[in-house]
């Protein structure tokens, strides 16, 4: 197997082939994967991630074989999962004079996860530029795309974007070059782009707006295949694959005494209406049954809010809930929301109803999972009035519902 493999003139892969069956995110990768890691040769050595913590001495043992680590300059981290960064612990004990180039939120989890608070950070911001003697790095801030902390590198002179997770293919693959294997790697590269960056996909959308000026002539992932045949044509795909779908409805049903929770409802349907989601909003105090019923099956989300009243759901929500159990809905999402005092009762009550059908009912667990994110609060749960709490409690998950409904 080769160590190396020059990729640019002083750019080199440096990564590791693993292929066996890998489990990996509750997955389990059947055709292995690649850890892309690249050492630029410069007059200030450079090296752009490194590979997954299970093979870092190896690692570490090829890139003593080709250099000095004592005069390693610079590590980038696009990206801290220890499937790119978990070489750094059997490097940084070799490489004593590398400073870490990352985000403000990458050096914070290196530090934690890696022990690495006594070395030097450079920290990154969006379009900041290093010059590495002979060539110069761009770093472009793509938060979620893994994880929030993620950067990608871009080499002005090589035209190179070294984008970590995005535009990867878990594949073994030892040609490295999709242009010398005779397999399309459609598959492949799609697969993964649902897998792993499809439920971030707004995120995509800014990153794709961010890339698109600079002039890419290779991109050069941390997973399978290196791209530097119709590189566009990558990009584009991303860019087709993370456009919203259109046409989904939203409903939110709401009970309130005294309003709090028509506010919230408000709040809702003003970011559902946002990302062009056709939204209907209806108090259930004085509503028909029926008429009720049928804008749930029209629905492809629906919101069930009520406030709290004596530990209890307020007016007419509990016979609508009752009758959910009983249709099948199970291409639906739910969500349950109301304003409260000080247990706030009646979301739970809610809840529990959900879960008793067979609609796909999102809390914080569901989110997480599906998005990564943890700062989430489902069910929605508001004291009072959500005045001055929306920014904080009410539009990021609401938001985030949103970009599951229409991703
Ligand atoms: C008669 C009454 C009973 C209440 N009982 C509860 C309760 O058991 N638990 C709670 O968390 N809040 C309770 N609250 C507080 C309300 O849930 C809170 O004021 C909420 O913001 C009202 O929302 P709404 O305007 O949408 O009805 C109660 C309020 C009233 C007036």
């Amino acid at each position: 197997m080769k160590k190396h493999v020059e990729i640019a003139e002083k750019a080199y892969w440096v990564g590791y082939v693993d292929n066996r069956k890998v489990p990996f995110h509750r997955l389990v990768l059947e055709k292995g994967t690649t850890y892309n890691a690249y050492l630029l040769d410069t007059e200030k050595p450079t090296l752009i991630d490194t590979v997954d913590i299970e093979f870092g001495k190896t690692f570490v043992e090829n890139l003593s074989s080709m250099m000095d680590l004592e005069k390693l300059e610079y590590v980038v981290i696009n990206h801290v999962e220890p499937d790119h960064a978990g070489g750094l612990p059997a490097l940084m004990s070799k490489a004593k004079n590398a400073k870490i180039v990352t985000t403000a939120l990458g050096a914070e989890e290196l530090k934690n996860m890696f022990r690495l608070h006594n070395r030097e950070f450079v920290i990154v911001h969006d379009g900041m530029k290093l010059d590495i003697g002979g060539k110069t790095l761009q770093f472009v801030e793509t938060p979620f795309l893994h994880t929030e902390e993620t950067m990608v590198t871009y080499c002005i002179e090589d035209k190179i974007l070294y984008p970590c997770d995005q535009f990867s293919s878990h594949v073994a693959t030892y040609e490295l070059f999709e242009d010398l294997t005779t397999e399309s790697i459609t598959e492949d590269f799609n697969v993964y782009y649902q897998l792993i960056m499809h439920p971030h996909r707004p995120y995509v959308q800014d990153m794709i707006k961010k890339i698109r000026n600079l002039d890419i002539q290779m991109i050069a992932p941390s997973h399978g295949y290196i791209l530097r045949r119709n590189v566009g044509n990558y990009i584009n795909a991303y860019d087709e694959m993370s456009r919203p779908k259109e046409n989904k409805k939203a409903a939110i049903l709401f009970s309130t005494m005294t309003g709090n929770t028509t506010k919230i409802a408000k709040g809702i349907a003003a970011v559902m209406e946002q990302k062009s989601i056709k939204t209907r909003i209806m108090n259930v105090g004085n509503a028909d049954l029926g008429a009720v019923i049928d804008v749930i099956k029209e629905s492809d989300a629906v919101f069930f809010g009520s406030s709290t009243r004596y530990a209890d759901m307020v007016g007419k929500m509990e016979p609508i809930l009752k009758e959910l159990k009983h249709m099948d809905l199970s291409s639906k999402l739910a969500v349950a929301f109301g304003s409260y005092g000080w247990s706030g009762e009646a979301v739970e009550v809610i809840q529990d109803y959900l879960k008793d059908t067979n609609m796909k009912t999102i809390d914080r667990s569901y989110l997480i999972k599906a998005t990564g994110m943890d700062n989430l609060q489902v069910p929605i749960r508001i004291k009072f009035s959500p005045e001055g709490q929306e920014e904080q409690v009410l539009y990021p998950s609401v938001r985030a519902i949103a970009d599951l409904l229409i991703g």
